[in-house]
């Protein structure tokens, strides 16, 4: 098979704060999230996609939460670490896309900000990165404005 489809999902709770991190680009918000790292929710889903589709665990395997290298760090690294995994077994990323979960903050204002920002992170043409956004209409813990989740799939293709 040249191509293999992972997936991933990811949660963190709102704390104190007065921005969130999604997809490399800092968005002002009236909290923050409670993390180890940055806690960018897209990256996270994304990482573990690519992981998924490599069968090579989870992000906490790879950046245990109790090392503390790994304490505030930029995600970013992170998902070029994910990226070069697949790219040492022969792999690219064909495709990415990203469904963010929360009430607020808008997240389209700044979607088309977080795909170049991937994007470049991945060497890829913006239009293999996607990023979309929907509330969860005031139910479950994302409606009640208690956190933000992200929600990824991808396709790597055969280099
Ligand atoms: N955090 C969010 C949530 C939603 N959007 C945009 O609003 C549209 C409508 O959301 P519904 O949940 O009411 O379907 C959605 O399609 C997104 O375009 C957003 O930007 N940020
Ligand atoms: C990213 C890591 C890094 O220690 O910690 P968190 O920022 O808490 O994020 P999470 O989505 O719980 O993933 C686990 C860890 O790999």
């Amino acid at each position: 098979m040249n191509i293999r489809i992972g997936q991933g999902y990811d949660v963190h709770a709102f704390g104190d704060g007065d921005h969130v991190i999604l997809g490399g680009v800092r968005v002002p918000h009236d909290r923050g999230v409670l993390a180890h790292s940055d806690g960018d929710v897209v990256i996270h889903a994304l990482c573990d996609a690519i992981l998924g589709a490599l069968a090579l665990g989870d992000i906490g395997k790879h950046f245990p939460p109790s090392d503390p290298q790994w304490k505030g760090a930029d995600s970013r690294a992170f998902l070029r670490h994910c990226d070069a995994l697949a790219r040492e077994r022969g792999w690219r990323l064909g495709n990415a896309d990203v469904t963010v979960v929360c009430e607020r903050p808008k997240v389209g204002p700044h979607a088309e900000a977080m795909r170049e920002a991937l994007a470049q992170e991945l060497a890829v043409e913006l239009d293999a990165i996607s990023i979309k956004a929907t509330t969860s209409e005031k139910l479950g813990f994302t409606g009640r404005g208690e956190g933000i989740a992200a929600m990824a799939v991808c396709l790597l293709v055969k280099s």
